[in-house]
């Protein structure tokens, strides 16, 4: 089977993007002389779950920092619904690998807080209600008037996941937020996701960081594979499954297979490019 791989899209010209996050024509560099992204076009339509797949040092969680508003193209555009980003935003909620909970609150308070941000008018009371509704979605009743240090990893990352539900954005991006967790956590938090995701309408467009192949493809409608060379979009790959997806089937059917093996050999010839390239 062969897989619908698209070459990077042509830029969209400024001040005609399409409904959705355009990123059109975007590099970056932290220093002057360095390349960190070259020349990424992505445009991902509303409700999209895009995942953003690389080896390390490729530019993920840079071009997920543009998108999040916290760093500047030094050329290029990202607009969402046609909106220049040039900062971060309310439309925009981000969810870190390091929960980045405050340790001082206790959970319900963290998420409380996030409620207050969506609805600045609403009384502590109606905050904590909403707040206990967003951690009864991840599974969290239990530990509301617990501190994140009482929490493990997992349930840290759902209340994280719970705070940036509550900021009520129409954008969720998600810097490798389980990867610091064990392959049984990250994957019931895979399918919680999913859950929330699926069962929220409209749906929000999300776009997720992860270097794990599966996880890219599991999760995702569409995966962007960053190429290491530097920071270069090598193909947006359009994932055919449908949903709801059955982890356990889709992993052992052939067709998911056959995709993970063209885009280990996409991520492959970019590394031998790369190669041949330094002994020229
Ligand atoms: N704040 C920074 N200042 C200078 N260089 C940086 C900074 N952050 C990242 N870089 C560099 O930019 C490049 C891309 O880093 P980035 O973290 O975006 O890659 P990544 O694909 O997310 O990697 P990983 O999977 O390891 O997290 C790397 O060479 C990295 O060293």
């Amino acid at each position: 089977m062969s897989v619908s791989v698209a070459p990077a899209r042509a830029p969209a010209v400024a001040g005609t993007a399409p409904a959705g996050l355009s990123i059109a024509d975007v590099s970056f560099a932290y220093a002057a002389g360095e390349t960190t992204l070259r020349r990424v076009s992505l445009e991902v339509p509303e409700g999209t779950f895009l995942t953003l797949l690389g080896p390390s040092g490729s530019g993920k969680s840079t071009l997920l920092r543009l998108i999040a508003g916290l760093e500047a193209p030094s050329d290029g555009r990202l607009a969402w619904n046609g909106v220049t980003i040039d900062g971060p935003g309310i439309d925009r909620a981000v969810v870190f690998q390091n929960y980045a909970l405050f340790p001082w609150y206790t959970v319900v308070d963290n998420v409380a807080l996030a409620v207050a941000k969506a609805h600045p008018q609403a009384r502590r009371a109606e905050r904590r209600e909403r707040a206990r509704e967003y951690l009864a979605k991840v599974g969290l009743s239990d530990a509301a008037g617990k501190y994140p240090f009482q929490l493990s990893g997992g349930m840290q990352q759902r209340a994280a996941i719970a705070r940036a539900l509550a900021l009520e954005a129409p954008v969720l991006l998600m810097d490798e937020p389980f990867g610091a967790l064990d392959p049984i956590n990250r994957g019931k938090l895979q399918d919680l996701l999913l859950d929330v995701w699926q069962s929220t309408s409209p749906r929000r467009t999300i776009v997720f960081v992860t270097h794990d192949v599966d996880e890219a493809l599991y999760l995702g409608d569409q995966v962007a594979v960053l190429g290491a060379s530097p920071g270069r979009l090598l193909a947006q790959v359009a994932v055919p499954f449908p949903r709801p997806r059955q982890r356990a089937q889709l992993f052992a059917s052939a067709e998911f297979h056959a995709r993970r093996e063209e885009i280990a050999e996409l991520l492959d010839a970019d590394v031998l490019q790369g190669l041949s390239g330094q002994a020229a």
